[in-house]
């Protein structure tokens, strides 16, 4: 719970302990919901412990309240449990770069709205402390040993990420001793590391992939924990997806129970674009891109035969949006099926149906398909898990494009020339784009920014483009779908004319539970108020 006095004063002020605001009681120096319930004996400053550590096993949630239902769900600082660190002078305002930018420095009072379309009385709502440079840093350049890790499947723009992370550390905070750690979390324990330097990452936002390698699976806390105390590390960069988030949130919460001065920097890193919270995910925009490349071949194909259709499979194991994107850019696609909207092939209004109309009215047509689209069609489902404890997914593109020849040939006697293209591996493993490699700068620099000030236990990323520090539990407990009752899913469906497949009772009975979630999602918002008060 929020402390009362934060809410009742008529001007409300974040505590932002990297700023050098004095606290008053107008500027609580804590306002964490609860603090932790009892503090380290002696604070370690790495140095393996042996003896056992008092502070709790989960960190509370950090959420302060004020006027007007002003809710800032904070992320956690090393000062929460190792008080009375020393700090410095952010060495950025000696840089010749930087420090001729008129307020370079961010304001301590500065959050970032979550929502930012509001009534003239909804209350104001969730808000994240918003990221960026600050006075007054943790750690002294000479004593950061940082270390980068990639894990989860790969995505464009992660050796943009681990350049830029090189890079800002070394030339903005004067950081020479940086670590790559190799295949992913399990590169902790079980393989070498990579001195990292501005010189070896130079090129490497040129390639696909990550310089560093990945993996699924191998998070074994305690080990990657005893290796970053071992190495002395104090400074960790993880990139990559909600599994990955999940993994860095139990390495921050192991750091912080064994009282460390390490921490724990998180880069969103999902090519599907299903972490919530923040606009868009790295490597997206250039998935998209080439995703058109794809369609274009399929669209070539299929207008060039009799009855031609051009069917492409991409990336999207739960959220469409890489498939509603690329559909939306080509206005070549006149079908396209996403996980969020379920379908089905016989009767009127099925996709066969649709099919045969277009190929009798068009001559051809181009389907393009999510991975994770349809799977409750399929007779069986794999009872598979990868490594990390993610369903494989049957390959529904191969089964759906062989239904669609059988369904045309033996029960329409209507020869059909269908091209199957599958090129998810192909819009992945590519450089990033112009765009998405400028986004990726502002991650990495956002990120050492908010290690520097001692911020530790957040995700970064842009909030209606403006980047923020987010709480892992944000970006971990829940997953970004396409929305299908959204007036973007409806621009999808004027643009391909493809039925909607659901009927107006589903659309209502749909429209209803979100209005459900919206009111309640208003109403914590407006209890976390009340409780403060
Ligand atoms: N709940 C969890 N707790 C701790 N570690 C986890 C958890 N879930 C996943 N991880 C670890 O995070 C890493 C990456 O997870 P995963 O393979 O699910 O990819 P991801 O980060 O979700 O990326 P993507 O799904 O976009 O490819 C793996 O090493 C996995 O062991
Ligand atoms: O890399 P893997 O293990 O083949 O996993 C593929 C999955 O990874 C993702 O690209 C997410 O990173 C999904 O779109 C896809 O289902
Ligand atoms: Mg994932």
């Amino acid at each position: 719970m929020a402390s009362s006095a934060s809410i009742s004063r008529p001007r409300f002020r974040c505590f932002d302990p990297s700023n050098s605001y004095p606290a008053t009681p107008d500027h609580p120096r804590h306002f964490s919901a609860s603090p932790p319930t009892s503090r380290p004996s002696t604070p370690r400053v790495n140095g393996r412990s042996s003896g056992s550590m008092a502070i709790s096993d989960n960190s509370e949630p950090k959420i302060a309240t004020g006027p007007g239902g002003y809710v800032l769900e904070d992320v956690p600082h090393l000062v929460d449990y190792i008080p009375d660190l020393p700090t410095y002078p952010n060495p950025l305002q000696d840089n010749p770069s930087y420090s001729v930018v008129k307020q370079y420095f961010v304001n301590a009072d500065d959050t970032v709205a979550q929502k930012i379309v509001v009534h003239k009385d909804s209350p104001r709502g969730t808000h994240f402390r918003r990221s960026g440079p600050r006075q007054k840093v943790y750690f002294e350049s000479n004593d950061v040993h940082a270390c980068i890790v990639t894990c989860g499947g790969l995505c464009p723009g992660l050796n943009t990420v681990i350049r830029e992370i090189v890079c800002g550390l070394y030339h903005m905070y004067g950081v020479r001793r940086i670590l790559g750690i190799e295949g992913g979390y399990r590169g902790f324990y079980a393989r070498n590391t990579i001195p990292l330097t501005p010189k070896v990452v130079n090129d490497i936002h040129k390639r696909g992939g990550t310089i560093l390698g990945t993996s699924r699976g191998g998070h074994v806390t305690s080990k990657i924990v005893d290796s970053i105390q071992d190495r002395g590390i104090n400074q960790v960069y993880v990139i990559g997806g909600d599994g990955t988030q999940k993994g860095a949130s139990v390495i921050f919460e192991e750091i912080r129970r064994r009282g460390l001065k390490v921490v724990v920097a998180g880069i969103p890193k999902t090519i599907d674009n299903d972490i919530p919270v923040i606009d868009r995910s790295f490597g997206f925009d250039t998935a998209v891109e080439e995703a058109q490349r794809a369609i274009n071949a399929a669209h070539v194909e299929a207008e060039s035969v009799e009855n031609g259709i051009g069917f492409v499979k991409l990336m999207g194991r739960y959220s469409g949006f890489i498939a509603m994107y690329a559909t939306l850019a080509s206005r070549d696609v006149d079908c396209c099926l996403i996980p969020e909207s379920p379908f089905y092939l016989e009767g009127p209004g099925g996709l066969y149906e649709y099919i045969e109309r277009r190929l009798k009215e068009d001559g051809h047509l181009v389907i393009v398909m999510a991975e994770g689209a349809g799977q409750e069609l399929l007779a069986e489902s794999m009872n598979q898990q990868d490594a990390s404890g993610n369903k494989l997914l049957q390959d529904v593109g191969l089964w759906l494009s062989q239904n669609i020849r059988d369904h045309f040939s033996k029960q329409r006697n209507m020869a059909i020339n269908l091209k199957y293209i599958d090129p998810t591996y192909m819009i992945r493993a590519i450089p990033s784009n112009a765009s998405d490699n400028v986004y990726c700068t502002l991650l990495a620099h956002s990120a050492i920014h908010g290690a520097m000030a001692g911020y530790t236990g957040f995700t970064v990323g842009p909030v209606n483009g403006r980047h923020a520090y987010i709480p892992f539990r944000w970006v971990t407990e829940g997953q970004n779908k396409v929305v299908i009752t959204d007036r973007m899913w409806a621009r999808l469906l004027s643009s391909t004319n493809q039925p909607s497949f659901l009927d107006l009772k589903e659309v209502e009975a749909m429209k209803k539970d979100e209005k459900e979630e919206e009111t309640k999602a208003q109403l914590t918002v407006g209890e976390n108020h009340t409780e403060a008060t």
